[in-house]
């Protein structure tokens, strides 16, 4: 098991997110979590990056998790090359080596010709690929991607899914994915977490041979 939460409970004061919730995940699994809106799937991840303890429960996981937010947050004034060599900075590797690793990723990942433009030059689409490159880029096994397509139109989301899809095949990570579009978890995912309670009791895991009705019956209709 490379993440697991063991009768873990928490709350925000008097509401009640997650009630004894168990999970595993093993090595380079794709995991997606749906469910519906508010139900506490932001939650879980911030319990898997620290930002908030449980009140009761054990969660294990690696000291390192990279994390890609639902809006990019690329720096304006950086190049998009230098946007994703942030996590090596951190990590005190210098510029002009940051920048060798980092040019490695954007050719093998079809960006070789996006390096130097900046956020604003970029699409939607292209905004959040170097967005993902710069979570690989931590050197995490587990990466936590928050609904990362939301707010693409449904062609330039097709063509992230494929692309995160041969990406994953290559890279071996471990990846939680949050989405709220059933058919985006059925292709990428080998198992799906399906929250069917509030609070999350647990998750009603299914394998991606499930059909899409068979999970909104038991999201019960609650999905946005
Ligand atoms: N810091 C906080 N303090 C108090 N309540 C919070 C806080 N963060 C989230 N909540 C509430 O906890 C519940 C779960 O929030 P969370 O963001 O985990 O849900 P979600 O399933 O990710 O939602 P969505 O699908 O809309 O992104 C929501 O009702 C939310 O309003």
């Amino acid at each position: 098991m490379v993440v697991a939460m063991e009768d873990v409970y928490f709350s925000y004061n008097e509401k009640v997110i997650l009630s004894g919730l168990n999970l595993h995940i093993k090595a380079e699994e794709f995991i997606s979590i749906v469910g519906a809106s508010g139900c506490g799937k932001s939650t879980v991840f911030r319990l898997l990056l620290g930002l908030e303890q449980p009140q009761q429960g054990v969660i294990k996981k690696p000291g390192k998790i990279g994390y890609m937010p639902q809006q990019h947050q690329l720096m304006p004034w950086r190049t998009a090359l230098d946007n994703a060599i942030v996590p090596l900075e951190c990590q005190g590797i210098k510029k002009k080596e940051a920048r060798r690793q980092a040019q490695q990723f954007f050719i093998r990942f079809g960006l070789a010709d996006y390096e130097d433009k900046k956020p604003h030059e970029l699409s939607g689409g292209m905004q959040q690929r170097v967005s993902f490159i710069r979570t690989l880029l931590t050197g995490a096994d587990v990466l936590l991607l928050d609904e990362p397509f939301s707010a693409l139109d449904a062609l330039t989301r097709k063509d992230l899914q494929q692309w995160l899809k041969d990406i994953v095949k290559v890279e071996k990570k471990t990846i939680l994915f949050i989405t709220h579009d059933i058919d985006e978890a059925l292709f990428l995912s080998n198992r799906i977490f399906v929250a069917t309670t509030q609070p999350i009791a647990a998750f009603e895991c299914m394998d991606s041979s499930v059909s899409k009705q068979q999970i909104y019956a038991k999201i019960g209709g609650a999905m946005v």
